[in-house]
């Protein structure tokens, strides 16, 4: 018999066992029947030192009866004589040697403490321990029963001096921990021990306690569920029961206890996560492996939080942290150290220790104000751009003198792909500072910007702070992306207010983020901010920044950007080499997909396009077993990126009805041409000279509008006099005045000459050409007043073919700036009153007309 041969070889005085002596067995028992010194006894066994009182110990019957140890108090059933590997048995009195089944049961029959059942052809025997025993000789090793010679342990009375620990330990510790237990497994076992405790409690069952959570936290439910992984092994529990020392067993247990409700409640997490019982072959070692990983994170569990600790003070080495800082660092460096391994909070506070001391105290790079390097920069990164990057050198140069370029922010605005950002990157290349873009594109949450507190579960810091992490100095080129398209206030704060406090100067030096909740210093970091428009930007802000406009490129700036910047950098990206390639890419295909694929002012698609044809051709060149030479060009350039996707603005290419004018656009996307269209909404002439516009327009183009049809009125009225039906027309007719592409929101001033020429077109039944476009703000007495995006409208209309371009005269100065080959083939005409407009539209209408000075 494997266990009881096992005991048979170890020093038998260290291994405890349950002594059924309920009927007065006991070491002292001096009537028990006692056999006396037996040959038998094994050579290798460590022998009592007193041979004689070894002589004198009562011999009992062994019998193995459970997977673990039993406990005094406790109690067993036993429906056969289980052969273990572990050292645990149980024994009984003395006996005379059976060796037969039918032996056993005979002998079982006799012996008192034990009830005994027969259910169907087994028995079931049920046993009482009282005390515990410790073997000190096997008599007679032999299955299933054998003789041994054992001493009662009595145990130790408590003092007074353990009496505290036993309370705390015993008492207070097992309440909680009862109560921890039954609340994971809802088991009412937990439960009815917890209400025993607490109405029994007497400082004399301390051991009884102990015992009972033994035997409880061992029983088979633990052992024969996958959560045998969980199970406490019997050899530690057979650890506590041999420790005398009752401090020492309390601390024992307390250890292995804290343990077990820990790996519990794990378990428990992970049961929820994955459905063991489901595959649980499949899974068992995978479990090990995750059981063998927490394992190591309940041993290591102090160590792991020192290591913790000593990451978060490497984390400041170097760093000169504010004394306020460091105040809080070590607050909940303390707090961290205190909690628990499972305390709710500990992951909150290991987070916010991570943040707050990876922030770049005291650490910034060193400014470079080198004129000359930023030029080379700016002109290795970006074709053109010179009013830009000469406005950006203009700053350098500031810096250099003042030495700080703190308290500027630069605002870059234009459409998007002109390069706001990528020059944005080269503002921080030439200073030598590090660069981090954060984007607020739809943010309507100041949280977003300035944290959330703490108490929000998941809680993290705003995107400034992160920012500031990520660049680890003090000084980076913090770029906000998209600065107009931050929300408006809400229920959730004002973003914009916000983003105020983060770029003012006066403020920023005490930046507080609700997550850090202590005062970070932002007064290093150089701001910069991209926006498309212009309109929707916080007042405010718009004061505290430097607006630098950044335009949309020409068909001639594309074909340069492409050549000089994007098709090298996707050929290299490609893993293609353009020296020696294979390959061409023909000039006039570079053309056409300039034209036909990308027209908008950005580069963006442009890049795309490129990219997508670079590796097209990578796949050709690998693929190909032939060295010839891959020609992509007008012909097979479909191949590579598709139908072309432009379409023409332009509705008409002859000659439109009456009341069609084309005007000249300008949005976040750059220049557009711009239909205007205006028709008779009623059809008898009884109209009422009422006025409908429909084409998702804003407030300001309507009112641009209703004053068109004023000025329209009164212009007929003063100088149509001979036709009097167009003189009347607007007053007798409904009108109603489209903008075609009727889902795109459209809005601003700069229609009022267009929208006027279309209501006069329409009175008069007289067509106008469409070799000609224009823009420019009306007033109600015909003044022409100035618009924006001159560049843009001008490179809109080249694009359609326009020829013919009527400006208001106050931005002649604008075109004369404009580059020559922007305005090549243009005819432009500058006015000042909208009588200039209609001599120009209508040239065959005489109109008596003076220009006021
Ligand atoms: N003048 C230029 N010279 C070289 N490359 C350019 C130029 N302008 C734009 N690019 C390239 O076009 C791409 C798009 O530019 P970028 O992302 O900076 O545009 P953006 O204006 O910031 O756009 P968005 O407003 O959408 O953020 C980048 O790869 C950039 O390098």
């Amino acid at each position: 018999m494997k266990g009881l041969s096992r005991i048979a070889n170890k020093p038998f005085r260290q291994i405890h066992y349950p002594f059924f002596n309920k009927f007065g067995f006991s070491s002292q028992n001096k009537s028990s029947p006692v056999e006396q010194g037996d040959e038998a006894a094994q050579p290798e066994i460590e022998q009592p030192g007193d041979h004689k009182d070894f002589q004198l110990q009562p011999t009992f019957r062994l019998i193995p009866v459970s997977d673990h140890p039993l406990f005094p108090g406790s109690s067993t059933a036993v429906s056969e004589l289980k052969q273990t590997e572990m050292v645990v048995a149980s024994v009984v009195k003395n006996e005379s040697l059976l060796r037969t089944g039918s032996d056993i049961l005979s002998t079982l029959q006799e012996i008192p403490y034990c009830n005994q059942y027969i259910l169907g052809n087994k028995y079931m025997l049920t046993i009482f321990p009282s005390s515990k025993a410790k073997i000190i000789e096997a008599l007679d090793p032999v299955a299933p029963l054998c003789r041994v010679r054992a001493k009662e342990i009595v145990e130790e009375k408590i003092t007074e001096d353990q009496l505290d620990i036993a309370q705390s330990v015993v008492y207070k510790f097992l309440k909680q921990q009862y109560m921890r237990c039954y609340k994971i497994s809802q088991d009412q076992k937990f439960l009815a021990y917890l209400q025993f405790l607490e109405s029994n409690y007497r400082i004399e069952y301390v051991q009884d306690f102990i015992h009972m959570l033994l035997t409880c936290i061992s029983l088979p439910q633990y052992i024969n569920t996958y959560k045998f992984l969980i199970n406490i092994q019997r050899s530690q529990i057979q650890d506590v029961y041999e420790e005398e020392n009752l401090t020492q067993r309390l601390e024992k247990m307390n250890t292995i206890f804290t343990d077990f409700v820990n790996k519990l409640e794990i378990w428990n997490r992970l049961e929820e996560q994955y459905d063991f019982r489901s595959d649980q072959q499949k899974t068992q070692k995978k479990l090990e492996e995750i059981y063998e990983s927490l394992k190591k994170h309940f041993t290591n569990e102090k160590d792991e939080k020192q290591e913790q600790v000593k990451e978060f003070l490497k984390n400041l080495e170097g760093k000169t942290v504010p004394d306020h800082i460091m105040k809080v660092i070590t607050e909940e460096i303390n707090r961290f150290l205190s909690m628990e391994k499972h305390h709710s909070e500990i992951q909150v506070t290991r987070t916010y220790l991570e943040y707050l001391t990876k922030l770049p105290y005291g650490i910034s790079s060193q400014d470079n104000f080198d004129i000359k390097l930023a030029k080379k920069i700016l002109d290795e990164g970006h074709y053109g751009m010179d009013d830009v990057k000469r406005r950006i050198l203009e700053f350098i140069a500031v810096g250099k003198l003042k030495k700080s370029v703190h308290g500027k922010i630069l605002c870059f605005v234009g459409p998007p792909g002109v390069g706001k950002t990528s020059i944005g990157e080269s503002i921080a290349k030439s200073l030598g500072r590090k660069f981090v873009r954060i984007a607020l594109g739809g943010d309507r949450d100041t949280s977003t910007l300035k944290g959330f507190r703490r108490t929000y579960i998941g809680a993290i810091p705003g995107k400034i702070v992160r920012a500031l992490k990520t660049a680890e100095v003090e000084n980076p080129v913090l770029l906000i992306d998209e600065v107009d398209k931050i929300g408006q206030r809400s229920v959730h704060g004002d973003p914009g207010s916000a983003l105020l406090e983060i770029l003012d100067p006066e403020q920023n030096a005490q930046f507080t983020d609700d997550y850090l909740d202590v005062p970070i210093d932002l007064s290093k970091v150089l701001f910069l901010c991209t926006a498309n428009i212009l309109d929707t930007l916080h007042p405010a802000l718009l004061d505290r920044m430097e607006i630098i406009k950044v335009s949309g490129y020409t068909h001639n700036e594309k074909r340069h950007i492409l050549d000089g910047y994007l098709l090298p950098e996707a050929i290299e990206n490609a893993g293609l080499n353009i020296e020696g390639a294979n390959f061409k890419i023909t000039e006039e295909v570079k053309d056409y997909i300039i034209q036909n694929y990308s027209r908008e002012p950005g580069m963006r698609s442009l890049k795309k396009f490129i990219n997508r044809i670079s590796e097209k051709l990578a796949f050709q060149i690998v693929e190909s077993e032939n060295q010839q030479e891959i020609v992509v060009d007008v012909d097979n350039i479909e191949k590579y990126i598709g139908h072309p996707i432009y379409r023409s603005s332009k509705f008409y290419t002859t000659y439109p009805p009456p009341g069609v004018v084309i005007g000249l656009a300008y949005n976040e996307y750059g220049g557009a041409i711009l239909y205007i269209e205006s028709a008779q909404s009623t059809y008898s002439n009884e109209g009422k000279g009422g006025l409908k516009v429909t084409g998702s327009l804003g407030d300001v183009m309507k009112e641009s509008s209703t004053i068109a049809q004023t000025y329209a009125k009164n212009f007929l009225s003063k100088y149509i006099k001979q036709n009097e039906f167009a003189t009347k027309y607007l007053e007798t007719h409904d009108v109603h005045i489209h903008f075609p592409e009727g889902a795109i929101p459209k809005d601003g001033p700069s229609a009022g000459i267009t929208i006027t020429s279309s209501l006069l077109s329409l009175a008069l039944g007289k067509s106008v050409p469409q070799d000609i476009a224009m823009t420019g703000e009306i007033s109600l007495n015909g003044k022409v007043l100035a618009i924006g995006g001159v560049k843009e409208k001008t490179m809109s209309a080249t694009r359609e073919g326009i020829k013919k371009l009527i400006f208001p005269k106050a931005n002649q100065k604008d075109i004369n700036e404009l580059p020559a080959y922007i305005k090549e083939g243009i005819q432009f005409y500058f006015v000042d009153e909208y009588p200039e407009v209609f001599r120009i539209l209508f040239p065959d209408i005489s109109i008596d007309y003076q220009q006021s000075q």
